[in-house]
């Protein structure tokens, strides 16, 4: 994804975050490593003279000194460059952010102030989205298991659209929309397309648990069944590739598939449907030097294949709806960690922080890679080869394998893990009883704490009793 450029941010700004202001700004000699295209810095990264990073202009020691560490930071600035480069790319689409990969009330509102949608996954997602006051009819539920009590609050709730994720679910979403209303929904489907950098996170094959198959009519049998549903209007198709996808060939394949599905609908039912839900998907850098998807690129190859597609079959261009995840809350996002313990092992030299596999689980799930530096001192040592691991008791808890660090990396040296803003505080655990981090907001100076530290009495509110 292409880095968003300073000047991108229109003026007036979005709204100042309240929140007591910090002393710290960048120095002259500032560097900038979130500009960098590819960098996995967030925008407003810098790294001043006396080799403090700041993050909308606030210092990471600040941080580590106010909140503690771990601590998540989430650079403001930086989430709402894409949401409006997602905007600008796509100015006839719907940007609709997929919550699972951070919420948070603020960022529901943040996302409601740039003018995007709400893809959320669960009632709980729903319930943090409403809470914040964000409009139901920029919702889009998904779940391939909603549970009655799920459908019923979204129905209730009035979101814009449900996506239709098992035939079973139809006849129960149908039983619960007022006589007097009509419930919009997506199907979604899956054009046996493997995509994603991983294959616990490929979401279009044919053998795996979302979406209804277009190869084996499942699909098509959904359809009908909808269309047989008075109290349902079939809004569209939609379908999810899979994550962190650098390639745009997928989705054009995805288009075209999905739009000729759309005329057989056409040609079966007569019914031209409005709306294509391509999902999300899309891939950020985490090391630097790679690029992931490329927003323009993406935009240009989907668009032209719809549109070919659809003149093709003689279809009206359908109104496309995206739903990234990762590459809107992605990049934002940096771990704080201090170090706690250096220690030579057999062939490696492991740097133990007081974090881990409960702010992280991705290295254990998908082998993920990250970008990790020193943060708050200069070192005048050479890089060397660190593997940071966490604080769990787990041999597989790394956060950072093999990963260039100051050979004089001591503890209580804080160090900053990139594009730690998807699927991160949204993933995190209790394992061993350690509390989740708190997500810190950042922008123009300041420091707000989103949501706070998790602690040990709050662990033990659930223990009912001896
Ligand atoms: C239906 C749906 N839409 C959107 C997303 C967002 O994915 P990403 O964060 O990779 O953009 C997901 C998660 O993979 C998903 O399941
Ligand atoms: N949790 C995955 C992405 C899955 C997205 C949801 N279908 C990750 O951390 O990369």
């Amino acid at each position: 994804m292409a880095s968003p450029g300073r000047g991108a941010i229109a003026s007036p700004g979005p709204r100042t975050s309240p929140g007591p202001r910090t002393t710290a700004s960048p120095g002259p000699r500032a560097t900038s490593p979130g500009e960098a295209a590819g960098s996995p810095w967030s925008a407003t990264t810098r790294v001043t003279a006396t080799g403090d990073v700041t993050i909308g202009g606030v210092s990471l020691t600040e941080i580590a000194h106010r909140f503690g560490t771990p601590s998540y930071v989430i650079d403001e600035t930086d989430v709402r460059l894409r949401c409006r480069a997602y905007r600008a790319a796509l100015p006839d689409a719907e940007i609709a952010y997929a919550a699972k990969a951070f919420l948070c009330r603020a960022m529901a509102d943040w996302m409601r102030t740039e003018g995007v949608s709400l893809d959320v996954c669960s009632g709980g997602e729903l319930a943090v989205a409403r809470s914040a006051g964000f409009p139901a009819r920029r919702i889009i539920m998904h779940g391939n298991a909603k549970t009655p009590a799920e459908l019923r609050r979204a129905v209730d709730e009035g979101v814009g659209r449900i996506v239709v994720d098992n035939v079973g679910e139809i006849n129960r979403l149908a039983a619960l929309v007022p006589i007097d209303r009509r419930q919009k929904v997506l199907v979604r489907v899956t054009p046996d397309i493997e995509a994603g950098a991983h294959p616990k996170i490929r979401t279009a094959g044919e053998d795996q648990k979302f979406g209804l198959s277009v190869l084996s009519g499942a699909a098509g049998d959904a359809v009908a069944r909808v269309l047989n549903q008075p109290r349902l209007e079939l809004a569209g198709l939609h379908c999810h590739l899979g994550s962190q996808i650098d390639d745009v060939e997928p989705y054009e394949r995805a288009a075209r598939i999905l739009v000729g599905e759309m005329a057989r609908i056409r040609d079966t039912h007569r019914v031209v449907l409005p709306e294509l839900d391509l999902g999300g998907g899309h891939g950020i850098a985490y090391l630097p030097g790679t690029e992931g998807l490329g927003l323009e690129r993406f935009a240009d190859a989907v668009v032209t294949a719809i549109t070919e597609r659809a003149a093709g079959f003689g279809l009206p261009v359908p109104r496309l709806i995206v739903e990234p995840g990762r590459a809107i809350a992605g990049t934002a996002g940096t771990t704080l960690y201090r170090v706690v313990a250096v220690k030579r092992g057999g062939s490696r030299t492991f740097v133990a922080v007081d974090g881990g596999m409960s702010d992280n689980p991705r290295p254990a799930l998908y082998g993920s890679r990250y970008t990790v530096r020193l943060a708050g001192r200069v070192s005048r040592e050479g890089p060397r080869p660190f593997t940071v691991v966490g604080h769990h008791c787990e041999t597989g808890d790394t956060i950072a394998e093999d990963v260039p660090l100051p050979a004089d990396l001591r503890p209580g040296d804080l160090v900053a893990l990139a594009a730690t803003g998807a699927y991160h505080h949204s993933m995190a655990s209790t394992y061993n009883l350690m509390g989740r981090p708190p997500v810190v907001a950042v922008r123009d100076g300041r420091a707000r704490l989103l949501v706070r530290r998790e602690m040990e009495q709050d662990l033990m509110r659930r223990d009912v009793g001896l």
